[in-house]
């Protein structure tokens, strides 16, 4: 932040690209009629498919299909405890010997994958049997495509010292790769599409709402009685959902457009749409409404603060907007300089004293309490980052990290994420996550790390402080790329962690909980793996949206 020579302030100026979506969902009207029909069909299939769980319950194979195709097509939601009662069946009987007997790769890649996902312990062993007296994975593997696929997506749940899957995630993914660019029939073949999708977004990092709808289309009847069935339901229960979806967005429509930040704060990004898709990513389910618009609007107000933060603000503002955020309390907003500081502060206020209110009916108000001490830590992340800003000041990467991590609001967002999912996010599973637990600073750091990689050229640019790619490189005396590959190692390993303790961990933690977490790591990877495609959102994430909120499923 610099003053001219008529001692005017000269801010920032970021360069955004408008709001891609402007009021495009502020008003909608459903089809009620329509939407009875459907909900109808979707009981009716509920009902249909229950009893297909019961009739297969002997067939372990068929069973594991099933399951796994429920899982992909987003309707599994509906079938949590027969589902988790058929695993917990195969884990105790350990039926995943069977398919090792048998020496069948995909049924055993795909129970080992769905039994760490329920969070069983399973050891990875079961895979050396598939090695050669060299201890490479057999060559012979390489004509069951089926069974590659379905390693690879099972090596992805890997953990620390797991060196048969790194080992197996490197040979699929060789192998699945040359076989796709030597045979164009086969990419053209259904197989072929699941193999190039997995390729670019395996199962275990997608968003589950996103992969569910681009499942629905690759998915292809087959010689599976129920196959017809669960498609049916999938594409009934998307729309339905979608609708329930468009709903909540027309409502956020409505709110944001009520601030009208846009004539105070046009430095900021507008990103309502943007931020609501995150919130998806966490959960999609109705019964998490509460939650997700909530969580929608806090998103949408740290991207406007981030920006006040980033772009806009000079050290005596951020500091008196700390200072406000930490009493938070409405008699602070005198002290705050400028209309711009004002409107923000009081939206944040209002949004959470709404909440509230709310949660007091439930008993649960305690939750915002932990909701508020996460937004103070992130705003004093902020300050600390446009201090070093200010300063000119290049920290060493430990030290960078020890704030930026705070400052990614990958702990605030989390926190947030389980207010208004009931009493199950009790006091102590808020006092877990305030100790920062393993999982979620590693998800912290992925978020973090991924984010500087692809955005440190664009932020340096205009003249922000310096990410972990400048941290790294002036410490190390390294590179650009080789800060950048040495930051994808650490992003790696960091997954390993959030694998460790959501999927092989016997943990008291509520599994809302750490799935929460995981889904918010897997939005993550899917928003940064290629760009910054949050703050850039005219391409990638625009089609996303669309896929979701935009689009009908396919007849
Ligand atoms: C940073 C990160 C991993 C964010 C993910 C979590 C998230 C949805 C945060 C709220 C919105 C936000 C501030 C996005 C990052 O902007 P930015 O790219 O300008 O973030 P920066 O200023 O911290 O680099």
């Amino acid at each position: 932040m610099e003053i001219n020579e008529d001692q005017e302030i000269v801010r920032k100026f970021a360069n955004f690209h408008p709001s891609v979506w402007k009021d495009y969902f502020l008003e909608y009207n459903c089809d009620i009629e329509a939407l009875q029909a459907c909900t109808k069909g979707v009981e009716k299939l509920k009902e249909v498919v229950r009893n297909l769980l019961k009739d297969v319950q002997n067939e372990p194979s068929t069973q594991l299909n099933l399951i796994d195709a429920l899982q992909r097509l987003g309707i599994s939601y509906h079938f949590e405890i027969e589902i988790e009662e058929a695993m917990k069946h195969m884990h105790d009987q350990e039926i995943i010997l069977s398919f090792l007997h048998d020496n069948d790769l995909h049924d055993l890649a795909l129970c080992f994958r769905l039994l760490r996902n329920q969070g069983y312990k399973i050891s990875s062993d079961i895979f050396r049997e598939f090695k050669d007296e060299k201890g490479d994975f057999k060559s012979s593997l390489i004509d069951d495509l089926k069974g590659m696929l379905s390693l690879y997506e099972a090596a992805h749940i890997r953990i620390h010292g797991e060196d048969v899957l790194e080992k197996a995630l490197n040979f699929t993914t060789t192998n699945l790769t040359s076989m796709m660019t030597s045979s164009p029939s086969l990419s053209r073949s259904p197989l072929g599409r699941q193999i190039q999708h997995s390729l670019e977004q395996p199962i275990h990092k997608g968003v589950p709402r996103l992969e569910a709808r681009r499942y629905i289309s690759l998915y292809q009847v087959n010689d599976a009685t129920w196959s017809d069935t669960v498609r049916t339901l999938a594409k009934l229960d998307f729309k339905l959902v979608q609708t329930l979806h468009r709903q909540e967005l027309s409502d956020l429509s409505r709110w944001w457009k009520d601030l009208d930040f846009g004539k105070e704060l046009p430095f900021a990004r507008d990103k309502l749409v943007e931020c609501y898709f995150w919130a998806v990513g966490a959960y999609f389910e109705p019964t998490y409404s509460i939650a997700r618009v909530f969580l929608s609007k806090v998103i949408t107000l740290t991207t406007i603060i981030d920006d006040t933060f980033d772009v806009y603000g000079t050290q005596e503002e951020l500091l008196l907007f700390t200072d406000a955020i930490q009493r938070w309390d409405a008699s602070s907003i005198d002290q705050l300089l400028g209309q711009t500081y004002k409107l923000l502060y009081r939206a944040i206020l209002r949004v959470y004293q709404e909440m509230k209110e709310m949660m007091n009916k439930e008993g649960c108000s305690y939750q915002l309490d932990y909701a508020k001490e996460a937004m103070k830590d992130l705003v004093r992340a902020y300050f600390v980052e446009a201090k070093w800003d200010h300063e000119g000041y290049v920290p060493k990467l430990e030290e960078y990290l020890s704030n930026a991590v705070v400052s990614s609001a990958c702990y605030m967002i989390p926190t947030t994420c389980l207010v208004g999912m009931g009493k199950i996010m009790s006091k102590e599973a808020f006092e877990w996550l305030r100790g920062v637990p393993k999982p979620l600073r590693a998800s912290s750091m992925i978020g973090r790390l991924m984010n500087d990689v692809v955005s440190h050229k664009f932020e340096q640019m205009r003249g922000d402080v310096a990410s972990a790619v400048e941290c790294y490189m002036k410490e190390y005396g390294a590179s650009e790329q080789e800060a950048c590959d040495e930051i994808n190692k650490m992003v790696e390993e960091a997954w390993k962690d959030v694998n460790e303790e959501c999927f092989t961990r016997n943990t008291e933690i509520p599994r809302p909980l750490l799935m929460r977490l995981v889904n918010l790591t897997r939005m993550l990877h899917v928003i940064y793996k290629h760009e910054d495609s949050f703050t850039h959102s005219k391409t990638r994430l625009k089609e996303n949206v669309a896929l979701l909120f935009v689009d009908p499923v396919d007849p």
